[in-house]
């Protein structure tokens, strides 16, 4: 579905994607995910044939996506704020999804209309931000295109809105697999759909895995600091924080039953790191993470 291989990209003199690759053949909701300015969105325009990467190479279903109407028919890429005519209704921008997805759902747009309480008649330039994300969505969500790609489609939504936008992702795709790529900063509550997580750090791939395997990353262990510090020095730490004679460490490693042993015999206290923040500390700058 999607090969990329070695691609660079700048913008002017800045390097953003820097000898990027992946590879993703399997038609699974995919997570993209990294600090703000981390390169998602470029990439995201580059896989929808917007730029042109300066080297590597880029295939979606065989083909270079960049000025390739061919190669982009069965991708739909809706961006964040994804520039409609100022002159345009829901109804109009409906109607251009249709236009350009030859595998369009109308029924489902009807009924996400509802879902999301969008008036046909208003115009794109008087929605909220909540709003417009949710008529991105819908577009997206409609395409029914082979590859979809989603950049922030829970942007202003409130609780119940991101609620409802997580059981239709999960249903359509239920209905009709196919590769959606899409980014959130709510990790926390959007990563139970993603069945694969790309992460991103500074133009470059940290992980590309199953969500299973990411979801087991991460683990505090705390107890007597002199201890602990002999046990784990071969350890990737990635945080870490003192108190008195006691400390606490976060590990780049699984919360698995040797690690719980290990804890237990050397009377170290041990639990799972959240998911946001093993991907924080996994992002950030190298020196802020050393004791
Ligand atoms: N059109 C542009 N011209 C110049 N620099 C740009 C342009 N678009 C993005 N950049 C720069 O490229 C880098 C990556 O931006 P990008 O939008 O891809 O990041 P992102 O991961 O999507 O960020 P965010 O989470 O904040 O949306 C940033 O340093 C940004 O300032």
């Amino acid at each position: 579905m999607i090969h990329v291989d070695n691609i660079t990209f700048s913008y002017d003199k800045e390097t953003v994607l820097d000898e990027l690759s992946f590879t993703e053949l399997e038609p699974v909701i995919t997570g993209l995910w990294g600090r703000n300015g981390s390169g998602k969105t470029t990439l995201m325009k580059l896989l929808a044939g917007y730029e042109e990467p300066e080297h590597g190479k880029i295939e979606i279903q065989g083909k270079r996506p960049y000025n390739n109407a061919e190669a982009v028919q069965n991708v739909c890429y809706m961006q964040e704020e994804h520039p409609f005519s100022s002159i345009w209704n829901v109804h109009d921008a409906l109607r251009f999804g249709k236009y350009f997805n030859p595998n369009w759902d109308q029924e489902m747009s009807e009924r996400l209309l509802k879902t999301f309480r969008l008036d046909r008649k208003k115009k794109i330039t008087k929605l909220s931000t909540g709003m417009k994300s949710a008529l991105q969505f819908i577009i997206g969500i409609c395409s029914n295109a082979e590859i979809t790609i989603l950049d922030e489609p829970v942007n202003g939504l409130d609780a119940g809105m991101r609620k409802k936008m997580y059981k239709v992702l999960r249903e359509s795709h239920e209905e009709n697999p196919r590769l959606i790529l899409l980014t959130s900063h709510h990790i926390g509550e959007i990563q139970s759909i993603f069945e694969k997580i790309i992460v991103i750090k500074d133009g470059n791939i940290v992980f590309h895995e199953l969500m299973d395997e990411t979801r087991e990353k991460g683990i505090w262990l705390s107890g007597n600091k002199d201890k602990l510090e002999e046990k784990i020095s071969a350890e990737k730490i990635l945080e870490h924080e003192t108190m008195g004679s006691t400390m606490k460490v976060m590990l780049d490693a699984h919360y698995s039953k040797e690690w719980k042993e290990f804890a237990h015999s050397n009377g170290l206290s041990i639990e799972k790191a959240e998911l946001q923040d093993y991907l924080l500390n996994m992002t950030e700058e190298e020196e802020e993470m050393s004791i």
